[in-house]
């Protein structure tokens, strides 16, 4: 044949240079997109077999080889695929592949200085090649009978060359690119594989590379495997994979050392095909939430992480891959954001989760109870960010109780119906409340651990969906619920008494007062807040410097315990004038040591704790 030359149909002259800018951040894509190229010439060919167009040669190996090749300066790519004839180069390269970069131009011209975050997705396909090469040339022989190899020659994406190819001998395609100075990283064998591993290490077709500068006897005795798993675990049936499969691949592709608590295997067929697998990894603080990652793979070419048009954001805390073949990854996010079938794909993947919860809390609550402590946090997350979701699992959310079972919000309210309705207390710093919880545990009440920072959300999320449900915390006003017998005359006068004297020693230091007959004779008096100015204060500090228009104070109560030996004591001595001081130390040092128990002193107030304490000591030795 004669050498023809040609001019590619490209109006806009420059948009080479401009792409090349543009797509710098992201060039490494070329790699992914001429790799699937070779690997869709190669599921073409099988199809063609299927179909009985062709017959199937014997003990035919479809591959991949890529090829690094230092002293030439050139990086290969060879499939035995479908390969082209001289019209299919005239179309498909010089038309399709081209109109393909001119699209593209035409389309995000305008948003040139806009971040590039839609490069990656957008497929330049086989015109990507220029981004890192001076001259690109395409050797590639069709498996139509008597075909002629071709060879495909251009420097600079503008002009092209086609004659007989000497090269390629086989069916197939070899694309060859003349690495540009600045991309002199792509002749590098180990950065290649790098790129490899990140978009093609589950492509379909068997990735092989080579380093043609090295001498035979450096490879010579070297086991040549694939790059790639071809049959990733995602693509079997859910009911063929072992346990210890999921386990593997969870630690191969996230190079976690850690186990996944639990795994959902999406396998959807209609009315979109959606595969893959999600993995609730161990989440034992809130900061490690950040770490998650969910791969989005389109026909197993990897596409980019943590899509949040696709997977619900809540859900990219945790780790997994997703495979839509349907989805039109390569176009821009804005695409994806308004596209009707997408936000399908999200609330599949949502219900998936939820229904997962559902059934491990159904057939498998033990284990579920052990993971709750894991995934609290990231179900409440969710439940915050898609009340949808909440509506879902609402009956599978569990708290752990003072006993340290695992109950729903209904168990609870339940149980506690007769003594507090509608009340759920609950513990935020169980070594700080432990006098509470004691007291709960003595009064036979509940109470549960809401102890993260998620947590204050969630409550008032609750409050907020479940109709007069309300949260108090264990030290917040629990005198009705500890009240157990009528007041007698008698009871009422003592109480007053008591009253009166902490009345008249610290007066107004504390906003209430009030005396109770606790049960466990040992604490003379405990501290509570209201929950409702507890929780104003604690978000004064949160927003501090802002002015919400007034001091918020948590309001106190102190209980005094009429059945404390000492309260006793300090009733019986009150009107005697001897014991006046005594008196007011003690009645202070009540104070303390419930203030003390529910929350640290300030400074000063720990400082007349210790001069207090002294002199008591003192005086029990002294006088
Ligand atoms: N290795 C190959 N073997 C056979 N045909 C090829 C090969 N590489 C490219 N082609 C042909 O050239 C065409 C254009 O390729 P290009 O990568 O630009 O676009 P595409 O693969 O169709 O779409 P995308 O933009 O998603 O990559 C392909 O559709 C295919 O017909």
């Amino acid at each position: 044949m004669s050498i023809q030359k040609g001019n590619i149909s490209i109006h806009t002259e420059n948009i080479f240079p401009i792409i090349k800018k543009w797509l710098y951040s992201d060039k490494d894509i070329f790699i992914r997109e001429l790799i699937s190229n070779g690997c869709d010439a190669i599921s073409k060919y099988k199809r063609l077999i299927t179909l009985g167009e062709i017959n199937e040669e014997e003990a035919t190996k479809y591959k991949i080889i890529v090829a690094v090749n230092k002293d030439k300066g050139t990086l290969s790519f060879t499939d035995n695929g479908i390969g082209m004839t001289e019209e299919e180069v005239q179309k498909y390269i010089n038309q399709v592949a081209f109109s393909g970069a001119e699209d593209f131009f035409n389309k995000y011209k305008d948003k040139m200085e806009e971040n590039n975050d839609i490069i990656g997705h957008f497929g330049l396909g086989f015109y990507s090649a220029f981004m890192v090469s001076k001259k690109v040339q395409i050797d590639t022989l069709s498996y139509l009978e008597n075909s002629t190899p071709i060879k495909w020659e251009s420097e600079g994406g503008i002009e092209y060359e086609i004659s007989k190819s000497e090269e390629i001998k086989h069916r197939g395609t070899k694309i060859t690119l003349f690495i540009d100075d600045d991309s002199k990283e792509f002749l590098n064998e180990y950065e290649v594989r790098k790129v490899i591993d990140k978009y093609c290490s589950f492509l379909p077709v068997e990735i092989y590379i080579e380093d043609e500068s090295k001498k035979e006897d450096e490879t010579e005795n070297k086991e040549v495997t694939p790059l790639n798993d071809i049959n990733p675990l995602w693509t079997k049936s859910p009911k063929d994979c072992t346990d210890e499969e999921y386990k593997d691949f969870y630690r191969k592709v996230f190079n976690s050392f850690d186990e996944p608590l639990f795994w959902i295997h999406l396998n959807v067929d209609y009315p979109f095909n959606l595969k893959g697998i999600l993995y609730f990894p161990k989440l034992k603080n809130e900061f490690e939430l950040v770490e998650g990652k969910v791969k989005l793979y389109n026909n197993q070419v990897f596409v980019a992480d943590n899509i949040k048009e696709v997977i619900p954001e809540f859900l990219l805390l945790l780790k997994g891959v997703i495979d839509c073949p349907d989805l039109p990854l390569n176009v821009s996010r804005s695409f994806l954001q308004n596209d009707r079938d997408v936000s399908k794909i999200s609330k599949h993947i949502v219900k998936k989760v939820a229904d997962k919860l559902k059934s491990l809390f159904k057939n498998e609550r033990e284990e579920y109870n052990k993971f709750w402590d894991d995934i609290q946090v990231f179900i409440k997350y969710g439940c915050l960010k898609d009340e949808g979701f909440y509506d879902k699992i609402k009956d599978f959310i569990l708290f752990k109780n003072i006993s340290g079972e695992h109950i729903t919000l209904k168990d609870y309210l339940d149980k506690c119906k007769e003594k507090h309705e509608n009340k759920v207390f609950y513990i935020s710093d169980e070594k700080q409340q432990s006098q509470y919880i004691k007291l709960f545990k003595e009064y036979d009440l509940d109470a549960v651990v809401l102890n993260s920072t998620i947590d204050n959300h969630f409550m008032s999320f609750i409050e907020f969906k479940e109709n007069g449900v309300k949260f108090n915390r264990i030290d917040s006003d629990i005198s009705d619920v500890l009240k157990e017998k009528e007041e007698t005359e008698e009871n009422k006068e003592n109480k007053s008494k008591i009253l009166d004297l902490f009345n008249e020693v610290i007066g107004e230091k504390i906003k209430n007062y009030s005396v109770e007959s606790l049960k466990n004779e040992e604490t003379p008096a405990i501290i509570l807040v209201s929950e409702e100015s507890r929780r104003m204060a604690e978000m004064q500090t949160r927003f501090s410097g802002l002015d919400l228009g007034m001091n918020f104070e948590e309001e106190k109560t102190l209980v005094i315990n009429e059945n404390n030996p000492i309260i006793k004591k300090l009733v019986s001595i009150k009107e005697d004038e001897n014991k006046k001081e005594d008196i007011k130390l003690i009645c202070n040092h009540v104070l303390d040591l419930a203030l003390l128990a529910n929350k640290e002193l300030s400074t000063d107030e720990l400082d007349l704790f210790i001069k207090r304490s002294n002199e008591l000591m003192s005086r029990a030795i002294l006088l």
